[in-house]
């Protein structure tokens, strides 16, 4: 491991100042990432996934703001970094590719005038010069005849090749940094496969860090060296991605594990984790997850885990055994 790790999150706390009250969407959490390293950030829907991408990249919205921590990305802090040097970040060093690849594609331009713009958007190129580094970006990320379909529209590109698209255009300043919001959640799930397949390629050969961000344990499990576990805002297990979804710690992990289809037996109903997620805006004194967990006892009720750290972090009063 390198002496200063590409980026470092230390105690970073993003809430979103609502009517309602105060949601706490990330709490505290912490971690680091070396160049090349992919991490995958798994947990149900609502428990702050998304919103630690946001973070990363400096687009919280209001009501939500980042309330205390740092981020470091090469031993600079972003955390309250200007708005221009953020923007002058993004999309050069540190890109993002979300779920839908609408959020990033814009449907009355075509694809070789969009990504033109964003070339030129940090730095000088003539347009022959975008266009041909546009069209060996598109090559790279599996678009065959890439130069000829420069001048189509997003619309007349099948899910999958727009998401290609999408992660091209990701690609084309050569990021050290790109978070990736369940990207391939909305395709069928050979072309997911092969989407996976290069994206782990391109991280190992250009050593470009990857945050991929999914509620699908098997796909992280097949993509990323080290898995970040999220309940409530938390992070409650990490480590390295064979051994934690191997033999998982956190009765959370085993629950999320179990309840994945390829456990079930055939004719059996899959173990779905009993109960819902808490509430953020009125969570319970001790560990979040006591309420739905089968390890759970009096302690759990009322005192907030403390963090054990062997060669995994785990955050839990009773966890299971290693193996
Ligand atoms: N603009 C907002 N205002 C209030 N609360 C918000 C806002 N955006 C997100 N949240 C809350 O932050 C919490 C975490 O949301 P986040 O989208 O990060 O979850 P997630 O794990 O990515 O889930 P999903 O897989 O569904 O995207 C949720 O409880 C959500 O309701």
């Amino acid at each position: 491991m390198s002496a200063s790790p590409l980026l470092e999150v230390r105690d970073l706390r993003t809430h979103f100042f609502t009517r309602a009250g105060v949601v706490k969407a990330v709490e505290g959490v912490s971690f680091s990432l070396e160049k090349g390293e992919i991490l995958g950030l798994v947990g149900e829907s609502g428990s702050g996934k998304s919103v630690t991408g946001f973070s990363l990249i400096g687009l919280v919205d209001p009501p939500g703001r980042i309330a205390s921590g740092s981020i470091k990305f090469e031993g600079r802090e972003l955390v309250g970094l200007p708005p221009a040097e953020m923007r002058a970040l993004r999309g050069k060093r540190i890109a993002m590719v979300f779920q839908d690849p609408a959020a990033t594609l814009n449907p009355v331009l075509s694809i070789g005038q969009q990504m033109t713009l964003a070339v030129q958007a940090h730095g000088r190129a003539s347009d022959a010069a975008a266009r041909d580094l546009a069209a060996r970006t598109l090559t790279r990320v599996g678009i065959p005849d890439a130069a000829a379909r420069l001048d189509a529209y997003p619309h007349e590109f099948s899910g999958g090749m727009r998401q290609r698209v999408a992660i091209a255009t990701a690609l084309l300043h050569g990021p050290d940094l790109i978070i990736a919001d369940e990207p391939t959640t909305a395709l069928d799930v050979s072309i997911q496969a092969q989407i996976l397949a290069e994206m782990k390629s391109l991280a190992k050969e250009t050593g470009t860090a990857l945050v991929w961000i999914s509620h699908d344990l098997a796909t992280v499990s097949s993509l990323a060296d080290r898995v970040l576990v999220m309940y409530a805002g938390r992070i409650v297990e990490a480590g390295a991605v064979g051994e934690t979804l191997r033999a998982p710690r956190h009765p959370y992990t085993r629950g999320l594990l179990d309840s994945l289809p390829a456990m079930a037996r055939p004719g059996e109903k899959l173990n779905q984790i009993p109960g819902t997620t808490p509430s953020l805006l009125s969570l319970p004194p001790g560990c979040p997850f006591a309420p739905r967990c089968p390890r759970a006892d009096a302690v759990c009720a009322t005192d907030p885990p403390d963090v054990v750290t062997a060669s995994r972090l785990v955050r839990c009063h009773h966890p299971l055994e290693a193996a």
